[in-house]
């Protein structure tokens, strides 16, 4: 196997009153698929595995196997909690080379006081991994990095099983290279609360009318049966070649795996830059060029769906201004056009103040009015009383952050949850005063598109 030392490090943490070693050594691999390597820890890592590339394809991350989780279950402190205890665990880790640091990646769900049973149950309301495998693929080269958190301080016997195991795993990647997966076979197919669905698009316009809240974003989910189990790489496969435009993640969490395909950041830090995107404001592509036009052309024009837009950027740069200077932002939405749907687009990015992080940030923006609505306390309360579901990871932040305060989260639309052999799928609208539940159902089954059609279904193409 062609490989480069690149580094090894080994540091003193202290956590939760323990004294630990974290050791960690990067190698560089030749060459290597992202899937392969995930689907390589199909034994031993299932439950434990996280799958991640950014829009620019610029950089995939793999995680196998847990060398540290964080996670927690608190209502107000869990952002800061997961900063506190990632920052307690890294802060005498080296800085410098990007592809070299250790990397947590994980999710906050969307509300977590919302307790409704079902997929969500066991999910923690923060969840983040530290893997023990860690593959970062950046520039097209590939790094894969051993993550060890013992009290043992003399480690070398434990390090060289796990220099084993990733030497294995690099392996079976590289052999398993050319595997193509098939669609899975969907059995049965349902819309569980599609009539509470549309009334509560009546309820919330009315409520949006008695000037109670200005948008609300519902949404709704859709179940799938398949005739067998259905494994992670199988899925993320067909995303992985059928929504090359957006930002692809997986997440296991025991016998669920969360996945999707989203246009959305919420927010991205690099070298003290932030970025986020206002997305809101749908509608479909055409099926021919001229009609494609003629849909976005309207899309930019409508007052219904500029007003949907607009409130989202009016957060996202009132946030912004208070965590940043110079930033910048254009006047008007352009489109963002991906496979199944054309959106109003405004990126906002400035340069972050000092004491201002990327879970800062996030705390912040979560939910932004994309996802939740405006005022936000009471868009979530009608979230809460007109959502008969749970969305767990659904519209939520998704993603990583490394040592050094980089890192990028998603908001976790156009996704899914699998469990064995079934699927839940999730889409929902900005509800603002002149919705019409008819317009806002379509709106939501051209969202379930990219998931359904990974899962082996259609609808209405
Ligand atoms: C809520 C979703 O998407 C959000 C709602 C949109 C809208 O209502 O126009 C557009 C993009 C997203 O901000 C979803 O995809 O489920
Ligand atoms: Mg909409």
């Amino acid at each position: 196997m062609q490989q480069k030392w690149y580094q090894s490090t080994e540091v003193e943490v202290d956590s939760l009153g323990q004294s630990l070693h974290f050791y960690m050594e990067t190698i560089e691999v030749s060459r290597l698929s992202a899937l392969a390597f995930y689907a390589a820890g199909e034994e031993c890592y299932k439950g434990e595995r996280f799958y991640w590339q950014n829009r620019e394809k610029t950089m995939t991350l793999v995680g196998l196997g847990h060398a540290h989780t964080i996670q927690n279950n608190a209502q107000h402190e869990r952002f800061d909690a997961v900063e506190a205890e990632w920052k307690n665990l890294t802060k005498n880790c080296p800085k410098g080379q990007s592809e070299l640091q250790p990397i947590l990646f994980g999710g906050f769900t969307f509300d977590p006081q919302n307790n409704v049973d079902g997929e969500w149950t066991d999910f923690p309301e923060a969840y983040f991994a530290l893997a023990t495998f860690q593959l970062v693929i950046r520039d097209d080269k590939a790094y894969v990095s051993i993550h060890l958190l013992t009290q043992n301080h003399q480690a070398e016997d434990q390090l060289e099983v796990l220099r084993k195991e990733r030497d294995h795993l690099i392996h079976a990647a590289q052999v398993k290279e050319v595997k193509t997966y098939t669609k899975p076979d969907i059995t049965n197919y349902f819309e569980p609360y599609k009539e509470p669905y549309l009334a509560s698009i009546d309820q919330v316009t009315a409520l949006i009318k008695q000037k109670k809240a200005d948008k609300v974003v519902i949404a709704r989910s859709l179940a799938l049966q398949f005739k067998e189990d259905v494994s992670a790489p199988q899925v993320l496969s067909q995303i992985i070649h059928e929504q090359p435009e957006s930002y692809l993640f997986g997440l296991e969490h025991k016998d669920l795996l969360f996945f999707g395909a989203s246009p959305e950041r919420l927010v991205k830090v690099e070298e003290g830059r932030a970025f986020s995107s206002c997305i809101a404001g749908s509608i479909k592509r055409g099926k021919t060029a001229e009609e494609d036009e003629t849909y976005g052309q309207s899309l930019l024009n409508d007052p219904k769906n500029s007003g949907e837009h607009q409130y989202v950027v009016d957060m996202i740069v009132d946030t912004f201004r208070k965590n940043c200077v110079d930033m910048t932002v254009p006047d008007r939405p352009r489109l963002l056009k991906i496979r199944d749907i054309q959106h109003l687009y405004t990126p906002v990015e400035g340069q972050l103040n000092q004491n201002a992080t990327i879970l800062q940030l996030t705390k912040s923006l979560h939910p932004t009015p994309a996802l939740g609505g405006v005022p936000r306390k009471e868009a979530l309360a009608a979230i809460r009383k007109y959502e008969p579901m749970n969305r767990g990871l659904y519209a939520a932040p998704i993603g990583w952050l490394d040592a050094e305060g980089n890192g990028e989260f998603a908001v976790a639309i156009r996704s899914a949850a699998l469990l064995s052999d079934k699927a839940y799928l999730y889409a929902g609208g900005g509800i603002v005063a002149d919705s019409e539940p008819q317009a806002e159902y379509e709106e939501t089954l051209v969202k379930f598109r990219p998931m359904l059609r990974a899962l082996g279904g259609r609808l209405h193409e």
